[in-house]
């Protein structure tokens, strides 16, 4: 299904509060060395368009949300979106997720982990880009303190299925999956995230777990 364009944010909107690079990152990622307090931290791996992030920074204002995103233009226009809503506990940063939580991200310092519709590299030799791979699910894992949750949604069956194995193989202490709930919407932009919109406009099933890590 082909993607909707990525526009940028308009020239005079300041992003500088809601966007970040690597290089302009604290050796840690943790809410006071991100946002100067201590509120439970909660990261989305892959953030797209933002929808996600929006949304949740403004529901769940006791929270700080960061999102990373690989695509700088995706990051950029989650930023604009950040920026327009005005919130003060989320922030955008671009890059790579893997390397960040490797080398960034300390053990059980995360309330929760989302990873919504990751891309599917269809080919088996592709496997080891995916998101949700060996060394990935065994780092968030490891990020996420007791009684904190990993999201995980996709509308690609196969993807579903490995990872949960994967799950159960690498990462026990995360539980057993707990199914979500498909939410009816309320409006056109009441989704979890874009994609999640797309599949269920286009009638695409879409897969839910929750883990909760022991
Ligand atoms: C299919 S899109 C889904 C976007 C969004 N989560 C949604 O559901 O609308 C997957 C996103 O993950 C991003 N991504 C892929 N690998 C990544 C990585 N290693 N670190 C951060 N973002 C990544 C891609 O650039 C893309 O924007």
């Amino acid at each position: 299904m082909p993607r909707s364009p990525i526009r940028r944010p308009p020239a005079d909107l300041d992003l500088s509060k809601v966007l970040r690079d690597i290089e302009s990152l604290p050796p840690t990622l943790t809410s006071q060395s991100l946002f100067g307090n201590n509120l439970p931290l909660e990261v989305e791996v892959g953030s797209g368009k933002g929808l996600f992030l929006a949304n949740a920074s403004e529901q769940t204002p006791t929270h700080n949300f960061v999102g990373i995103e690989i695509q700088f233009k995706c990051a950029e226009h989650a930023a604009g979106r950040l920026a327009k809503a005005k919130v003060g506990n989320a922030i955008m940063i671009s890059g790579n997720a893997e390397p960040l939580f490797l080398e960034r991200v300390d053990p059980a310092s995360l309330e929760a982990v989302h990873v919504y519709f990751p891309d599917p590299w269809w080919k088996k030799k592709h496997r080891k880009r995916r998101v949700l791979n060996p060394t990935s699910i065994v780092s968030y894992a490891r990020s996420i303190r007791s009684g904190g949750r990993l999201h995980f949604w996709t509308d690609v069956l196969d993807y579903f299925e490995d990872t949960v194995e994967m799950i159960a193989e690498l990462a026990p202490e995360l539980g057993v999956p707990i199914p979500e709930v498909e939410i009816e919407a309320d409006h056109d932009l009441d989704y979890r995230t874009h994609f999640e919109r797309r599949s269920r406009k286009n009638r695409i099933p879409v897969y839910r777990v929750c883990y909760e890590k022991r």
